[in-house]
């Protein structure tokens, strides 16, 4: 499991800090810092995953494809063995719960910015699952295992 934070550099995480949302320039290495971590796990045929804010499509495509992602010309299909878990909320909900929480860099404020950010995963993006925030955390953690299990190849029988 690889929290997303922890791959932010410092001046990032300052600037949240802070309450100052981030730019798309200050995003970038972070992008390239989780597209490494993704190829990683897919080179070490083990099952890993990545938690954080892939707010715009354009993230996604970097974490994806990297630095290529950013040329318009190349839209290279996505890799079969890399999905997104989008877990969606509305603002009251999230907000609320961010509110509870205590210790945390980034401070509930800086939500409106995020949720204005947000491109949700729709039309064609490839290999989404949809969860929705204000069910169960073990129903949600359940219905990912199911579908991580059923992507796998299955076993042939003879
Ligand atoms: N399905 C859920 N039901 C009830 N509480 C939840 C659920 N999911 C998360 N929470 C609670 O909401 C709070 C925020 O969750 P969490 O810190 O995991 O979010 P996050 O997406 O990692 O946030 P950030 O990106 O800001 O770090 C936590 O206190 C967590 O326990
Ligand atoms: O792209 C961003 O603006 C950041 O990644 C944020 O989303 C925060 O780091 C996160 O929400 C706190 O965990």
């Amino acid at each position: 499991l690889h929290e997303g934070d922890d791959l932010h550099p410092q001046e990032n995480i300052v600037k949240m800090s802070q309450g100052e949302p981030l730019t798309d320039e200050d995003r970038l290495p972070w992008l390239l810092q989780l597209h490494g971590v993704i190829q990683r796990e897919r080179c070490s045929g083990r099952d890993g995953f990545v938690t954080c804010s892939a707010l715009k499509r354009l993230y996604r495509q970097i974490m994806l494809h990297g630095s290529t992602a950013l040329d318009q010309e190349i839209r290279p299909p996505a890799p079969p063995d890399v999905f997104f878990l989008f877990l969606h909320g509305d603002f009251s909900l999230v907000h609320q719960r961010m509110m509870s929480r205590t210790a945390h860099f980034m401070k509930a404020d800086l939500l409106h910015s995020q949720f204005e950010l947000l491109e949700p995963p729709l039309g064609d993006e490839e290999n989404v699952l949809f969860l929705d925030i204000a069910r169960d955390i073990n129903d949600i953690a359940l219905e990912v295992e199911k579908h991580i299990i059923s992507l796998k190849p299955q076993p042939v029988k003879l």
